[in-house]
């Protein structure tokens, strides 16, 4: 596939209503839990990106019959817990993380082999953090140096219940071992020191799966699962994706004279660590309409352009906003003072290093900066930036959005070399973008 360099130029101002894709990370749930529920779910407002689809694909090839129907909703047909087939080939995950480890950890209390694999970005990033937890459990792998796909996962036929304290907060590996807790006799627990997102939680006990959480004496979750349930086909809306909603909402923040509502965007506590900070920062945000869709707390954004100021963002505030860094970084270049974002270990282990390209492309852009361990310190004189760089993406969707939204508010327009990661999450950003008044052209080769 040839590279799709995009260059964005300074906006006048950004204007209207819209509202951005369905949640990445309930899409993929929705579809894996579908796949093993007994009889028919149904999904509205999944979304239809990359990372998402292979989900799909993949639960087609380990036996679900899972249909798009004309009008946009997904329908499953399951196998029940432990019902899932072999596939007959590579499940190839593509770009996303999410996909390769929710599933490494489903296939593992199974009785046969698969073999993943991904994209360049997906093939460099680790895997150990899942395949240790699970080869507690009985499965067995045999993977590249690193634990990295391509990897085979030779799932045990007697798994067995473990009990897993999390030795980083991460939801996709507390995701993995209790998936592989599906099918495995007794009682599986994670033990999780900070709160990531509960989507897995919240989902298995809607399809009807026991799962109880309990704060312990020093304040980590111990979420347990208990093992083999029947799980019913539910109906499910996706509310839209709030890392999704981050780029207009930034975008309107730094654009002056910017006025524009996105609607309907997930509100989950444990997703929402980005507004906070924004809020923080002086931005004029204000959710309207609040309301539960789906199972799920939605509202409205109503965002206006503001002058921001930096801040302090705590290190236990990561893991509700773990994906949303990189636009912040952008929106701490153009605020007035120093912003210090502590504590991004785990933001250089994602589709990229991103702290390491963040610092890159914001000092390219002539923003002043330091990496000190894993914090990023952005010194921003409340003035515009200065623009004027072309970034390379490195397969990473979300340095690509957030390089893009740089560019509509910079004196002098921002490129990056290759726009094609975007559609693993937000398809149709472009247009949507350049809808509310952003300037995305096409760059001649
Ligand atoms: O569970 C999920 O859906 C996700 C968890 C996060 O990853 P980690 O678990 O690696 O923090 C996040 O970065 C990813 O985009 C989605
Ligand atoms: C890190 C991300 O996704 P994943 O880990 O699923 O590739 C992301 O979407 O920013």
């Amino acid at each position: 596939m040839s590279a799709k360099p995009l260059i964005s130029h300074a906006a006048a101002s950004l204007s209207g209503q819209v509202r951005v894709p369905g949640d990445k990370s309930i899409s993929h749930r929705a579809l894996m839990f579908g796949a093993l529920a007994i009889g028919q779910s149904s999904i509205e407002g999944l979304l239809e990106g990359e990372d998402v689809l292979r989900t799909a694909a993949a639960m087609r090839a380990l036996g679900a019959e899972v249909t798009r129907g004309g009008d946009g909703r997904w329908t499953l047909f399951g196998r029940g817990v432990g019902g899932l087939a072999e596939p007959e080939d590579v499940l190839d995950m593509g770009n996303a993380g999410t996909g390769a480890r929710l599933l490494m950890g489903l296939v593992a209390s199974h009785p046969f082999t698969s073999v993943f694999t991904g994209d360049a970005s997906l093939r460099s990033r680790p895997m150990r953090r899942v395949t240790e937890p699970l080869g507690r459990m009985g499965a067995g792998f045999v993977g590249r140096s690193g634990g990295r796909l391509p990897l085979a996962v030779i799932g045990t036929a007697s798994p067995i219940p473990i009990s897993y304290e999390l030795p980083m907060p991460s939801a996709q590996v507390k995701s993995a071992v209790l998936l592989a807790g599906l099918n495995t006799p007794g009682t599986t627990t994670v033990i999780e020191r900070e709160a990531t997102r509960d989507h897995t939680e919240l989902m298995l006990r809607g399809f009807g799966a026991k799962l109880t959480v309990e704060v312990l004496a020093n304040g980590a979750r111990a979420i347990s699962l208990t093992g083999q349930p029947e799980l019913t086909g539910q109906s499910i809306k996706v509310p839209a994706d709030p890392s999704s909603a981050a780029f207009p909402v930034v975008a309107a923040l730094l654009v002056a004279g910017s006025a524009i509502t996105v609607q309907a965007v997930g509100t989950n506590p444990l997703r929402c660590g980005l507004y906070q900070t924004l809020l923080e920062m002086g931005a004029d945000i204000t959710y309207a309409n609040a309301r539960v869709e789906g199972g799920e707390p939605v509202a409205d954004l109503l965002v206006r352009g503001s002058e921001l100021k930096g801040v302090d963002v705590p290190p236990e505030r990561a893991p509700s906003m773990i994906d949303e860094y990189p636009i912040l970084a952008v929106a701490a270049a153009f605020a007035k003072g120093t912003t210090r974002m502590r504590g991004l270990a785990e933001l250089r282990v994602k589709e990229s290093d991103r702290l390491a390209a963040m610092a890159r492309g914001l000092e390219a852009a002539g923003v002043t900066l330091e990496v000190e361990g894993d914090d990023l310190i952005v010194h921003g004189d409340g003035g515009l930036p200065e623009g004027g760089v072309s970034v390379p993406v490195n397969l990473d969707h979300r340095i690509a959005m957030s390089f893009l939204v740089m560019g509509m508010a910079s004196r002098r327009p921002v490129q990056i070399d290759d726009a094609s990661a975007i559609d693993t999450s937000f398809p149709g950003f472009t247009e949507m973008m350049n809808g509310l008044g952003a300037k995305i052209s096409r760059v001649a080769e």
